[in-house]
């Protein structure tokens, strides 16, 4: 015994060999406490382990029960409580140490039989009962009732912290015949079945409880109460060798699941950790009295003999010898006259009748005065098994799980009813002298729970008060309901919320496992770890939705992402926020022009452009526009990529006729920077020289869908690729990054050429053996650049790869476009060859048209649902590119309007309204319009607006 508190007492017990089984000498007792069992790492080693009492395989029931269990049993009869459990592999003799048989009666009838033998000799009236129950697969059986009519029970903790099973039976037994005659009935009840390990082997774990009350009307007059637990606890069971089958594994993984919390439990106690996981597992729950609680605790460890079992048995004895370390603070336990409890209380006002009028308080039991006692009046309820008088009386638990005693009154000496052969016994026997400052302790401290169960009580009713004032009011909305839980309850639903988003989280729900977490907050708010948590989270769920939105130019398309933020984010060097942000947006373009160097006058001018067509779209936006639709409501809570932003700010800048071509350009040019992970970009946009003058001209060009200059348009490559955007500052950058490989490889990958291009394969072939994949990636992006001039502009060729270059494409050094370069433009070219048409490359041919034309190419035109589909596909795996581009605008235009319907889940009126809409229009300009105004949510309008943006 400790100063502070009572060790748990382990025994270890060896099994006999059993007939079917090969003998061996590796397990045995050596002394009354040492147990050697040869390492089964090494088998020539011993190892020797120290117990309280060890027991060989010839040493009977009763030697075991006189020697520790008996002692045990006997504090009971001082109002303190006693836990006796089997705890050891499948087929280790557990059951058979506590419940025993006929011929060889274990710890279950000997101790009953010498309880009623207490109470005979005694002269004290105790009013003893008993319940049954199992825990089987997580669920709580009473076998005291027929296993088919039972649900499972519920576990419950009354107001001093005291776990009971609620609405479990309890019997009132006289006599050890009486008990032995509901117990084989019950022990019929539980879960047993065959294995290979064991042909008898519980599939539950088995608790009975006995407790005995008596009232000492000599001395204080209190009523005392003893409880006594005995366990037989179901056997870990390794699954490879029990060989079972479905209905076997699920029983064990439940068993197996439970005694790995029980050691967690014991790990817990024995370093001392601040939360001590009792609750995750019925089991130990039950047994949070008897480990660290204020029980007495007995562990019986049962081990079978044989090599066969070494690893077992040494995992067993490990696990033994780390529960010798676990302390318990024995307290013994008065039965009080108790005023209505707090649960009294609210069962009363939800009108659920009376509550019960006892409580059991605890005493340490170093203070604690033994009692006698005599029974009081009794709250008795009609049987409702079927059970006759005989068989026991069934009364029901209160909440505290304490009953009131019936029956007559007797005079007993103190300590006359101890016999204890424990060496702890006599220390914790109750002196007689202490009998008035035990009783004055115990006064004050009823008093004490008294006054705080009162106000406790009273602030409950206060709330539900205003509970139902706000429901009548309905008033009610999800905060208040929160205001309203009580912290522990907030705690416990939070803890709810968390193992769900960690289950969702691990199946890789991301963004359901995130809603559970804030959930979580919500009713835990302030736990830092889990606020990490969530940001982490918004971060990954964000850089994934990015990394699945990359068309095949490297390009992140538009992304709705799902997280609300009151202001523009930055996050990996992209703008995200939410509909609000149109207004920040707009205002930090107008101070980003206002803040630019004075060399960048022109910048300035473009940056203020922009920022008032901004603005002018969040107006039109807000206000409805000319055809006369609803306002469009910006979406509160669909936050956009910036890109969507400056997608919709281009649209609008291309049908404004206020608008004019610089700010189309560069308001087009900034959708494509934004488009980029690299503000940068956005920055040096004042700083944009001639070539970026160049640039933005091909996007009006491009934007107004008329062609200014065919050599220099590439749709959907070079000319919208961010990179080209950009001053001196920027290209060095990028030219040091692609250096040092630092430009992401996918980025630089989705701008290959395609293969089965011949003029590209012969470039390729021109230019240097790529060292790596990577490499070539570099190469490709540099040759896909439009033409040797822009490829020089941008620093991306060296000298030799240039001169190659010039070699292998004759075209290129006069400016023409770079063979291989499949844009929509080259389609169109390609296919007005083949119907031996010349195309008009004058201005006045808008792009539009030209679409079209491409699009009543035969080969697009064949058939419309399967180029809908490669462009699905093609979408699907990042490989967007300008036949997918064509090939669903032209389903666009073709005015499908089922497809349509399809495609984006909407009425057919709406499909109606946007092919009318698609059609009186030139295509592009009407995509973007339609996106804006019309939010299509299909992959294929956003990829389509990723490529113009
Ligand atoms: N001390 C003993 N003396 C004689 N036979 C024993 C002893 N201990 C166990 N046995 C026998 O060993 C077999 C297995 O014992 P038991 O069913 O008690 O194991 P268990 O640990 O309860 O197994 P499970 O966890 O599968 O229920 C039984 O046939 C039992 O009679």
């Amino acid at each position: 015994m400790t100063s502070s508190g009572n060790k748990i007492k382990v025994v270890c017990r060896v099994r006999p060999f059993l007939k079917t089984e090969k003998t061996d000498e590796s397990v045995g007792v050596e002394a009354n406490n040492v147990l050697r069992v040869t390492n089964p790492r090494d088998t020539t080693k011993d190892v020797k382990f120290n117990f309280d009492s060890c027991y060989g395989p010839v040493v009977g029931q009763d030697v075991i029960y006189n020697n520790d269990v008996r002692p045990l049993v006997e504090t009971i009869f001082t109002g303190l409580s006693a836990t006796v459990f089997c705890y050891g592999v499948t087929g280790a003799g557990k059951t058979h140490t506590i419940q025993g048989s006929g011929t060889e009666p274990g710890i279950i009838p000997r101790a009953m039989e010498h309880i009623f033998k207490h109470q005979e000799r005694d002269s004290f009236d105790y009013d003893i009962r008993v319940s049954y129950y199992e825990i089987y697969k997580e669920a709580v059986f009473d076998l005291f009732k027929q296993r088919d009519s039972v649900a499972g029970l519920p576990i419950r903790e009354d107001a001093n912290r005291k776990i009971f099973v609620a609405g479990l039976s309890e019997k009132k037994v006289t006599s050890y015949e009486q008990f032995d005659t509901l117990y084989q009935k019950a022990c019929g009840n539980r879960r047993t079945a065959s294995t290979k390990l064991n042909n008898h082997s519980s599939r539950s774990h088995a608790i009975l409880t006995v407790q005995v009350q008596w009232k000492d009307d000599i001395g204080s007059g209190k009523t005392w109460c003893g409880r006594l637990h005995l366990i037989d606890l179901a056997g870990s069971e390794d699954n490879r060798r029990t060989e079972n089958g479905k209905d076997r594994m699920a029983e064990s993984s439940a068993i197996n699941r439970s005694l790995f919390v029980l050691g967690q439990v014991v790990e817990a106690l024995n370093t001392g950790a601040s939360r001590i996981p009792y609750r995750d597992s019925k089991m130990t729950r039950i047994l949070q009295d008897s480990l660290g609680g204020d029980s007495l605790g007995m562990m019986i460890v049962n081990v079978s003999p044989g090599e066969a079992f070494l690893q077992d048995t040494h995992n067993t004895l490990n696990f033994a010898t780390k529960s010798r370390e676990v302390v318990n603070k024995p307290v013994a336990h008065e039965v009080v006259e108790q005023r209505w409890s707090v649960s009294d209380r609210m069962q009363h006002h939800r009108g659920m009748g009376r509550p019960m009028r006892s409580a059991v308080v605890s005493c340490a039991s170093g203070t604690l005065a033994a009692s006698s006692a005599i029974g009081n009046g009794g709250v008795k309820r009609g049987r409702s098994d079927g059970l006759d008088e005989s068989e026991g009386e069934d009364l029901p638990l209160n909440d505290n799980g304490a009953h009131l005693a019936a029956g007559a009154r007797r005079r007993i000496s103190p300590a006359g009813g101890l016999q204890s052969n424990h060496p702890d016994a006599a220390s914790r026997r109750p002196a007689p002298q202490q009998a008035d400052f035990v009783q004055k302790v115990v006064t004050a401290r009823f008093s004490e729970m008294e006054q705080k169960s009162e106000s406790a009580s009273n602030k409950i009713m206060e709330r539900v008060e205003q509970l139902e004032k706000r429901l009548n009011g309905k008033q009610l909305d999800s905060n208040a309901v929160l205001d309203l839980f009580t912290p522990s309850t907030k705690l416990k639903t939070s803890r709810g919320w968390l193992k769900h988003a960690r289950e969702l989280e691990q199946a890789g729900h991301l963004e359901r496992a995130l809603t559970h977490y804030e959930e979580a907050l919500r009713y835990a708010p302030g736990l830092n770890k889990l606020e990490a948590h969530i940001t982490k989270l918004c971060a990954k769920i964000r850089r994934e939705k990015r990394r699945s939105s990359i068309n095949s130019h490297g390009e992140a398309n538009v992304i709705v992402s799902e997280r609300t933020g009151s202001a523009p984010i930055v996050e990996n060097g992209m703008l995200v926020g939410d509909g609000d942000d149109f207004e920040k947006v707009s205002s930090m373009w107008l101070n980003n022009g206002q803040d630019e160097s004075p060399s960048a006058g022109k910048g300035k001018g473009r940056q203020r452009t922009l920022a008032s067509t901004l603005l002018s779209m969040v107006a039109g936006a807000k206000n409805g526009d000319k055809t006369g639709q609803k306002p469009q409501q910006l979406p509160a809570h669909k936050p956009l990529f910036f890109p969507k932003v400056m997608a919709e700010t281009a649209a609008a800048t291309a049908n404004a006729t206020a608008a004019n071509d610089a700010a189309t350009a560069t308001a087009t040019t900034a959708v494509t920077a934004a488009g980029k992970p690299n503000m940068k970009r956005v920055r040096l946009l004042g700083d944009a020289g001639k070539k970026s003058g160049m640039i933005q001209n091909r996007f009006v060009n491009i934007t107004e869908g008329s062609v200014h200059d065919r050599q220099r348009l590439s749709f959907g490559t070079s000319s919208l690729n961010p990179f080209v955007v950009g001053g001196e500052e920027f290209q060095s950058d990028l030219r040091t990054r692609l250096e040092t490989k630092k430009v992401p490889v996918a980025t630089l990958r989705a701008t290959k050429l395609d293969a089965k291009s011949s003029a590209a394969a012969r470039l390729r072939r021109a230019l240097p053996d790529p060292a790596t994949p990577e490499d070539r990636c570099d190469k490709d992006f540099v040759l896909h650049s439009g033409d040797e001039d822009d490829a020089e502009d941008m620093l991306l060729v060296d000298e030799d790869s240039r001169n190659n270059l010039k070699k292998a494409n004759p075209k290129a050094r006069r400016g023409g476009r770079v063979p291989g370069s499949l844009s929509v433009r080259g389609l169109v070219e390609r296919r007005m060859a083949e119907k031996g048409e010349q195309g008009d490359e004058g201005r006045s041919e808008s792009w539009g048209e030209r679409l079209s034309d491409m699009s009543a190419s035969s080969k697009i035109k064949a058939s419309p649902s399967t180029a809908v589909g490669a462009a699905e596909e093609k979408l699907s795996l990042g490989q967007f590119n300008d036949i997918c581009l064509a090939s669903a605008v032209q389903m666009i235009n073709s005015g499908e309007v089922k497809k349509i319907m399809k495609l984006q889940g909407i009425g057919k009126r709406r499909a109606e309204q946007i092919q009318d809409s698609v059609q009186s229009a030139g295509p592009i300009s009407h995509i973007l319009e339609l996106q804006a105004r019309l939010q299509f949510k299909n992959k294929i309008i956003l990829g389509i607006l990723s490529t113009f943006a």
